[in-house]
């Protein structure tokens, strides 16, 4: 396989200057593997980007958590991915199901906006995940693929393209998946890739986990074939974050 372990940190809506300053004292201290095993990247609000970029060590980087789907503009309110290039942020999280559901943000919008910046030169984080109704309808599947249909339809290159599967019930409940149910849709995922781009985009592509990962499930999620990784939210707010980067290995 030889796909790099991936560990993002999305910090969402939280922070305060004090509290940044905090976590990323705890990042810069923190006793993990090389870059050349685990790849960190976290991702502050928008308001924090450069101060935490100009703090944080070397061999971590940051990431937006989201970006405008065009070139910047009369677009109140927006932040666009030549912005971000601008500011060296090199990642940005795109798709996050927290704007799906409140944004209302398509799968269309997603793809497009999934093109858009990695036509600017950004890495994406692009997510995708169902809801508890679809899981208990036995549909996750089905709606996981259509998720990366609409993405797939506008991306040529995946190099710069790493996939979060986060499941909507696990978000923010506790409730992770299994490390069998998390385990069955990544190899899915990457069957879909397989079959519908390459073979060689499928075993590339680093498809990662979100939904309560956490100090005490990383081990055994990381032991999954297909799980590359974590998309950490509140555990990466905390100093067990530390403990999920080096459950890689
Ligand atoms: O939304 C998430 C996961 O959040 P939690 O770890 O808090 O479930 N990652 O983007």
């Amino acid at each position: 396989m030889g796909r790099k372990f991936f560990v993002g940190g999305n910090w969402k809506c939280n922070g305060t200057t004090e509290e940044v300053k905090k976590i990323v004292t705890i990042l810069n201290e923190a006793k993990v593997p090389g870059e050349d095993v685990v790849e960190v990247v976290v991702s502050p609000p928008f308001v924090f980007l450069p101060f935490v970029k100009g703090l944080l060590r070397p061999d971590f980087h940051v990431s937006a958590q989201n970006c405008w789907v065009r070139k910047g503009g009369a677009y109140t309110g927006e932040v666009s991915a030549e912005m971000l290039v601008n500011l060296g942020i090199p990642w940005v999280i795109l798709g996050h199901s927290e704007r799906r559901q409140l944004l209302q943000e398509s799968n269309e919008l997603v793809g497009d906006k999934v093109a858009y910046a990695l036509s600017q030169g950004l890495k994406v984080i692009a997510c995708i995940g169902e809801t508890l109704e679809q899981r208990e309808a036995g549909i996750t599947a089905a709606v996981v693929a259509e998720q990366t249909k609409a993405i797939a339809a506008k991306v040529s290159n995946w190099d710069n393209v790493v996939l979060a599967y986060e499941p909507v019930w696990a978000i923010g409940t506790g409730k992770v998946a299994t490390p069998a149910q998390a385990q069955e849709v990544h190899a899915d995922l990457r069957k879909w890739l397989h079959d519908n781009v390459n073979a060689g985009v499928a075993g590339s592509v680093r498809i990662i986990y979100g939904g309560s990962v956490n100090g005490g499930n990383a081990k055994e999620l990381a032991a999954q074939t297909d799980v590359d990784g974590f998309l950490v939210g509140g555990a990466s707010l905390k100093p067990e974050f530390v403990d999920i980067i080096n459950a890689a290995t």
